[in-house]
């Protein structure tokens, strides 16, 4: 398998590896997520039932107030009036709320109906008091009073149902924050009680009339309730949360207030066998309803502080989510990078030495191009380099040694002292004569040429002037002949033209312009010596009876044997069919 797709290959099982790790703890932060957003959905709306059920509790307090003021109070009873109007438009505001939540139910839905009957009797529970509120309070019976303060605690009372239903489904759908929800409906709880309690005490305290075995029967009941769920309160709300200090110290303040001052004063209350309590219902109500408020907050305090928390849990999971997905990007982009990387510094620059080598191979030297930059790859290509050095000098010398053999064969082709080609360059045209006889081209003539009386030329003037004869007869000679017709010195002093293509009179012409080309002029060996040269020439040329090289040669050179032998300085042809003869 090739490099390249080895890592590719490498590449995607790292990929996979690490969408499946990715994959397996994304999987748990998304079902973490999920789960926090049911929670917090389910503990918001737990919420809004709580805060209902609360602001119904609560705007019992300033209509109790009221209720227990004359109208010539003044200031404070029309303080008192905008508080208990505050009140009122922050229970509808928080039944509204709940009621808006609600809508996503079908309308007959049970939710919807309970909380519709708890609007119908606290609107009954405001007509009673707002007409209790038109009369003096000295006019108003002490069973009226107590009709409209049940009311308002029927009101309330139609709110539970729902409470305890949003109870029961939250704790079954996010158990995780059933002990949030519990405590925050002891608290919600506590301060319903304490406040039915207030309500309870108002009737007595109002018309200074001693607390009936019912009415003390009823307010016991809900003093043990109390005591019950103050029991389940534990000291320290959320140990878990180390941030929680604001609520731990809301919880000791509700320990000192409510437990230890409204409770005492409400047992107080209730100790006393006679009318004479000591204090209005006015004042009662008054003292009460801070400490009922504070409860309130803790409870509101407590529900968003765990309603904080999940949003946070919810945003950790969201985040770790996004974190994981741009990791598993980030490794993504890294292998992209690693695979781009190797390609363009490993793969590219190796596809590239290799064809720089094959290219070697095929003898192209030229500078190919390259990629890469690495030691390993700069190394790669030295190497490449040695190796095309070393391909240039065996190319180089193989050129030379071609160079060489071709002079060396120039050379041994060549006659030394005339320049002419020499004897074994004819032999290498008309092959070996020793050898079988080779087919003659009729085509092909020959002249041979012997310098007359040369011996006496050497005997009187020497070697060297003999020399020069022969350069000067070679030079004659040379210029005398044009390709394709090649002159050979053929040895000692004669000479040979061999021809193509000429016609036996052409060729007997050009061997008597040669011969007068030599005899023509003397030859000027220095200034005190010329000498008059001519050569006898015996001319021959393939036809019907001379058909092979020797055959040729033999009459050539009988032909010069009878130019010698008839008086030198003249030529001779051999005989042919029609048997012509020149002569000089
Ligand atoms: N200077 C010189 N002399 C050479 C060379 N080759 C052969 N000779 C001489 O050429 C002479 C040839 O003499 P012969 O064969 O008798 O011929 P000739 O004297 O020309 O007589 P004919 O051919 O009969 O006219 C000899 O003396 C050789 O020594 C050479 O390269 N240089």
């Amino acid at each position: 398998m090739q490099l390249q797709a080895q890592l590719r290959v490498g590449a995607t099982l790292l990929l996979a590896v690490a969408a499946g790790i990715s994959g397996y703890v994304f999987q748990g932060y998304a079902n973490a997520y999920r789960q926090s957003t049911r929670d917090l959905q389910t503990l918001a709306s737990y919420n809004l039932v709580l805060k209902a059920g609360n602001a119904m509790s609560a705007e019992r307090s300033p209509s109790n107030i009221l209720l227990s003021l004359d109208q010539d109070a003044g200031p404070v009873y029309a303080s008192t009036a905008i508080q208990m109007a505050d009140a009122r438009h922050r229970t509808d505001d928080a039944l509204d709320q709940l009621e808006h939540m609600l809508a996503a139910q079908p309308p007959a839905s049970p939710d919807r109906d309970k909380l519709s009957r708890a609007r119908k009797s606290l609107a009954k529970g405001r007509t009673a008091i707002d007409q209790l509120l038109q009369h003096a309070p000295a006019t108003r019976s002490s069973q009226d009073l107590q009709d409209a303060i049940n009311k308002m605690v029927l009101a309330r009372k139609q709110l539970d149902p729902l409470i305890g239903d949003f109870f029961a489904d939250t704790v079954q759908d996010a158990p995780d924050q059933a002990r949030i929800m519990q405590m925050a409906r002891i608290l919600s709880d506590l301060r319903e009680y304490g406040g039915r309690i207030d309500s309870m005490l108002l009737v007595p305290l109002s018309a200074s009339e001693p607390i009936d075995p019912s009415r003390h029967l009823v307010i016991d009941l809900l003093r043990g309730h109390i005591d019950e769920l103050h029991r389940l309160l534990p000291e320290r709300l959320d140990p878990s949360d180390r941030r929680a200090g604001s609520i731990d110290s809301m919880r000791a303040q509700v320990e000192h207030d409510f437990f230890g001052h409204t409770l005492p004063l409400i047992d107080s209350l209730m100790a006393r066998s006679g009318s004479d309590y000591g204090m209005s219902a006015a004042a009662f109500t008054s003292q009460t309803m801070p400490d009922l408020m504070a409860l309130e907050k803790l409870e509101d305090q407590f529900i968003q502080r765990a309603i904080d928390q999940l949003a946070q849990v919810k945003n950790d999971n969201r985040r770790h989510m996004l974190m994981i997905g741009a990791y598993l990007l980030a490794f993504y982009l890294f292998l992209l990078v690693v695979l781009r990387a190797a390609q363009s510094f490993v793969i590219r620059p190796l596809l590239l030495a290799r064809q720089e080598i094959i290219n070697l191979a095929h003898g192209d030297l030229r500078p190919a191009p390259r990629a890469g930059n690495s030691a390993e790859v700069r190394a790669l290509h030295e190497a490449i380099d040695t190796l095309r050095r070393h391909h240039l000098n065996s190319m180089q010398l193989a050129i030379e040694r071609d160079e060489l053999s071709k002079a060396l064969r120039r050379q041994a082709h060549t006659d030394a002292l005339t320049g002419l080609l020499n004897r074994h360059a004819l032999e290498e045209i008309t092959g070996d004569l020793s050898a079988e006889p080779v087919r003659l081209s009729k085509d092909r003539g020959l002249i041979l040429i012997d310098v007359d009386y040369f011996k006496p030329i050497n005997d009187e003037h020497g070697h060297i002037v003999g020399d020069l004869v022969l350069r000067e007869v070679a030079s004659r000679i040379m210029r005398s002949v044009a390709a394709p017709h090649m002159a050979f010195r053929y040895g000692g002093e004669e000479f040979a033209i061999l021809t193509t293509g000429l016609s036996m009179k052409a060729l007997c012409l050009l061997a008597e312009d040669v011969r007068h080309a030599i005899a023509g002029d003397e030859f000027t060996v220095h200034n005190s010596l010329r000498l008059g040269v001519t050569a006898s020439f015996g001319v021959a040329k393939g036809d019907a009876l001379i058909f092979t090289w020797l055959d040729l040669l033999n009459a050539a050179d009988t032909a010069l044997y009878r130019a010698k032998a008839q008086g030198r300085n003249q030529l001779v042809s051999a005989p042919r069919v029609s048997d012509v003869q020149y002569s000089g």
